[in-house]
């Protein structure tokens, strides 16, 4: 089994790290876990995954190197890391609007560079995963779509759309998240205690998804079954749409695309 060690273990990097081991095809003993204090990966510590302050010492054991730090964080580490990587091995960076040309540039040309956007669903075996590389071989691509797959699924893109991918993935995840959490408050204005109006806001949604993935139908169809004639479900979809749901589900994924792709020169 590949040796894997992520560097930054935050909220992506530890949910990937758990992921991996709920999967089954990887031990905590397996992945290393770095952050700038070992006193900070004390969970990490007690769950049996290796941990680090030193960086570049994390890397060199590793088959797989997870890049999982801020953009702003990222110069600053490559700097560290940068006479240890070696071409053997993979670098996969989940680091959002820092390209694989941007990696090559301080790591050198001939380390393979693929960049993957998870989201944090990564930690229950549920991501959505886009990847992508410059120059990467087949092999290696997939290489990181296996690990990805044993974590959700995953879908290759070019590199050009990682920025997209980024807004509809893994910013997506709290769109749909904040989502549930209005339809809950609705749920408590219209009679629900707050936990059952979350319990049912969040198996309806789940219901809704699953409806999509089992029948691969189009969400409209769906919709059309649901809203009888002159019924009650038309009625609160056509007002939600008079205040601009649709619209503002869609500008908030254009202005998170947007932003994405100029974080790492901020
Ligand atoms: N959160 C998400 O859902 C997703 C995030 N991403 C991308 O993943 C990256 C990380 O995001 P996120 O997990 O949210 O951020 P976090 O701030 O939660 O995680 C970053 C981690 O990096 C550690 N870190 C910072 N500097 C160093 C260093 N020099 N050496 C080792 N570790 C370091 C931090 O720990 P400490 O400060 O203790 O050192 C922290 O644990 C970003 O680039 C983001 O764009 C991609 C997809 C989804
Ligand atoms: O909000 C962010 O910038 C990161 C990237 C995608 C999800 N979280």
């Amino acid at each position: 089994m590949s040796k894997i060690t992520i560097i930054g273990s935050g909220n992506i990097g530890f949910s990937l790290a758990k992921g991996l081991v709920k999967s089954a095809q990887y031990l905590p003993a397996d992945i290393t876990l770095t952050r700038r204090s070992v006193t900070a990966l004390k969970e990490e510590a007690s769950l049996g995954f290796i941990t680090s302050d030193q960086n570049a010492v994390a890397v060199s054991s590793a088959d797989i190197v997870v890049l999982a730090i801020l953009p702003q964080q990222l110069k600053k580490v490559m700097e560290e890391i940068k006479t240890t990587v070696r071409a053997g091995q993979i670098i996969v960076s989940v680091v959002s609007g820092v390209s694989c040309a941007d990696v090559k540039a301080v790591l050198g040309e001939d380390i393979p560079v693929v960049r993957a956007m998870p989201n944090t669903a990564i930690a229950i075996g549920q991501s959505m995963t886009c990847i992508a590389t410059d120059s990467a071989t087949e092999e290696q691509v997939a290489r990181v779509e296996a690990l990805f797959e044993s974590v959700g699924s995953v879908v290759v893109i070019q590199e050009d759309l990682m920025t997209s991918a980024t807004a509809l993935c893994a910013c997506g995840i709290a769109f749909f998240l904040r989502a549930i959490r209005a339809a809950s408050q609705g749920g408590v204005e219209i009679g629900f205690h707050a936990h059952d109006a979350l319990k049912m806001a969040v198996q309806t949604a789940k219901g809704a998804a699953d409806l999509l993935l089992q029948t691969q139908n189009h969400p409209e169809g769906e919709i059309d079954k649901v809203t009888s004639p002159k019924g009650c479900t038309i009625a609160g979809l056509n007002e939600m749409e008079h205040n601009g749901f649709s619209s503002a589900f869609i500008k908030g994924i254009k202005l998170s695309a947007k932003k994405a792709g100029g974080l790492y020169n901020e």
